[in-house]
């Protein structure tokens, strides 16, 4: 989906995206998390909240895989959000369309402009689709978790939060990132236009804490070329290999 800039690409500083990708890569470098808030600014940013709750009204999510907490003896479910995967071409999506296209572009450059041309050590060339999450209040919440655990390709988690005037103190859904080597955690609001970035792997496990008021989010995952190719041909291997064996029983 991204259109490659030459590697000789080099931002000036007059350009307005210049300083919010340099504080992309410098956050990302040194924490491996990085929140940029105002992202789109107001007028933007409600028009990609009506849409999405619009989508909402529409009935357009559908509940996130309810997998019951292997530890916990009662039938609590681990993640009770309401999810919906976008691509950004559906009509009733155009704003959703133009964040994607904004977080992208600074992604894309940020990882251009790093050092070398690559950030965090990644060549990033290419993403999931968006996927939009509500977290329907009433104690949901998602249990701690690495989002990519085992080298599916994915490196940097993109998360734009929709939530306007959200207290944590009395609507809860605080997304906790427990740094990997440090006993320092970071703790997220999810406010209203707040773009955030952490590396996908386990350096970051992190949680949405018990959400009492209807919490959205946006996600983007990035992928790293190298480690998305890998993943894939394993992937390949290992379903053709089920394929054979499969066959050989017939
Ligand atoms: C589907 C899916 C969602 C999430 N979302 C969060 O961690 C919540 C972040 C937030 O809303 O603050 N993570 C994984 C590993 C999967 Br899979
Ligand atoms: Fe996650």
């Amino acid at each position: 989906p991204f259109n490659y800039m030459p590697n000789s690409y080099h931002m000036d500083p007059s350009d307005p995206c210049y300083d919010v990708c340099h504080r992309l890569v410098r956050d990302m470098t040194q924490y491996g998390v990085c929140v940029l808030d105002n992202f789109l600014g107001k007028e933007k940013g409600l028009l990609v909240r009506n849409e999405v709750l619009e989508m909402y009204r529409l009935g357009i999510f559908s509940a996130g895989q309810l997998v019951s907490n292997p530890k916990s003896k009662d039938s609590q479910t681990v993640r009770s959000d309401l999810i919906t995967w976008i691509d950004g071409k559906e009509t009733y999506c155009q704003y959703i369309k133009h964040l994607i296209t904004q977080v992208d572009n600074i992604v894309l450059r940020a990882n251009k402009m790093a050092n070398n041309g690559r950030m965090g050590d990644y060549l990033i060339n290419g993403r999931t689709k968006a996927m939009v999450a509500c977290y329907p209040g009433l104690g949901s919440h998602y249990v701690k978790h690495v989002d990519n655990p085992n080298k599916d390709g994915r490196c940097i988690t993109a998360i734009y939060y929709l939530n306007l005037d959200w207290d944590v103190m009395k609507c809860g859904g605080l997304l906790r990132v427990f740094p990997e080597g440090t006993d320092q955690v970071a703790d997220i609001a999810p406010i209203f236009d707040r773009m955030l970035f952490f590396w996908s792997d386990r350096r970051n496990p992190h949680e949405v804490q018990p959400a009492y008021s209807t919490r959205y989010a946006i996600t983007l995952w990035y992928f790293d070329s190298q480690e998305r190719e890998l993943a894939l041909k394993k992937y390949k291997e290992q379903a053709t290999s089920a394929l054979l064996k499969r066959a050989q029983r017939k």
